[in-house]
């Protein structure tokens, strides 16, 4: 005797690859490998977004997975432009590109996501600006299935087995990390998304500043866990849950791009005295219709953006060497790790690691840690 829930089973696994899937290798067989212009605007695909609608969206070319000292991205990243309708005089055709998070076929665990790679991979491209998607589960009752959130801030309940830094092995940083998503970023999203319209279907709500707790998964929580998560006293409480929002939000940061994440709820976990308890089958139709939403959002936040006539908002300045400030003795040769120094040189260039103020010709070549003393000393004596 199978199970009614045995039977169900083809249809789920055919319904979720398609759903899972990335835009058919046929329809970019043929597109170039490379793109010769920087692209500030990236979307990251998670589960339910696994591509951006041709209807809005037309590919030119499709960057295959690129070899970078953290090893090769999830996926190949597709760079698409957006032609704006008739309807939207004011917005400007803008050039984006496209990741998606768990690989082209779903194929990497939350904790198997080449995070370091793909945010080098991004960086490369001249990347300033990146807006993620993440199916959630709710831990509040206020955040129904299908209703979207805008990120505010994160609660790190992974367990230590994801490489979670660039900053290491003798180039030591200790990065700022208070507020991980970018707010100027976030604002133009929530008004984007928010307006009428935008997101499809009944009494659907938007919300900001919601507080995420990433767990290192693969399997959702325990109902104990869950409650334990409710509990926790942060402002604003927890009301959201994934296993992907670290680290990627904080190697972005450590990278000086502007970051933000847009939470798109499936379930409620495994608290809610009504369900059962979280499982693939029953998160999947809210994943269906979030990820239509998640295309519409992506259409509605490429016209907010292109209403940043300054570029202030996308090519994030502000966060433009921000990271040099936090590493420990960038400046000295002793302790210093080679591999690190190449590694780093890589993401951030040759211009990062000059000191220009030390030489005061602005030379910026590295100098030793007993050089500095030496100066120090002297301006004392
Ligand atoms: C299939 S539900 C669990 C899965 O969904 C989320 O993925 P993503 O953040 O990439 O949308 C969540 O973080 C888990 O990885
Ligand atoms: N309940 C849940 N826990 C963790 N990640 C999720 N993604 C979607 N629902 C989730």
């Amino acid at each position: 005797m199978i199970s009614a829930a045995a039977q169900r089973l083809p249809f789920f696994r055919r319904l979720l690859s398609s759903l899972l899937s990335s835009t058919p290798s046929a329809i970019m067989a043929d597109l170039p490998t490379t793109y010769a212009h920087q692209v500030p605007i990236a979307i990251i695909g998670g589960t339910g977004l696994s591509s951006l609608p041709s209807s809005s969206f037309t590919p030119i070319a499709l960057i295959p997975e690129t070899p970078t000292p953290w090893g090769l991205p999830s996926s190949p990243i597709s760079i698409l432009s957006y032609t704006p309708p008739t309807s939207a005089p004011h917005s400007k055709p803008q050039v984006v590109a496209f990741l998606a998070r768990h690989g082209s076929h779903h194929q990497y665990a939350p904790h198997e996501i080449p995070n370091r790679a793909n945010v080098a991979a991004l960086k490369k491209l001249g990347v300033r600006s990146v807006v993620g998607f993440s199916a959630v589960g709710s831990l509040r009752e206020e955040v129904k299935p299908r209703d979207f959130c805008v990120a505010g801030g994160v609660v790190d309940w992974t367990k230590g087995v994801r490489p979670w830094t660039f900053f290491e092995a003798g180039m030591v940083g200790h990065i700022s990390m208070a507020d991980p998503f970018d707010k100027l970023l976030s604002e133009a999203i929530y008004s984007a998304i928010s307006a009428p319209g935008v997101l499809e279907g009944e009494d659907i709500k938007v919300h900001k500043n919601n507080t995420v707790i990433c767990i290192e998964g693969p399997q959702f929580s325990t109902r104990s866990e869950s409650l334990l998560y409710r509990s926790l006293p942060t402002t604003p409480p927890i009301s959201c849950i994934n296993m992907s929002a670290v680290p990627e939000c904080k190697l972005f940061r450590e990278a000086e791009i502007a970051y933000a994440l847009i939470l798109m709820s499936t379930d409620y976990d495994s608290w809610h005295s009504t369900n059962e308890g979280v499982s693939v089958n029953m998160v999947m139709g809210h994943m269906v219709a979030n990820g239509k939403n998640a295309q519409r959002a992506v259409v509605a936040i490429l016209e907010e953006l292109s209403r940043d006539e300054e570029g202030e908002v996308v090519r994030a300045k502000r966060w433009e060497r921000e990271s040099r400030g936090g590493v420990m003795g960038l400046y000295k040769r002793d302790g210093r790790g080679d591999e690190a120094v190449e590694r780093l040189r890589w993401l951030f260039g040759e211009e990062w690691l000059r000191e220009p103020e030390a030489e005061g010709e602005g030379e910026g070549e590295l100098v030793t840690g007993e050089e500095l003393v030496d100066e120090k000393v002297k301006e004392e004596a």
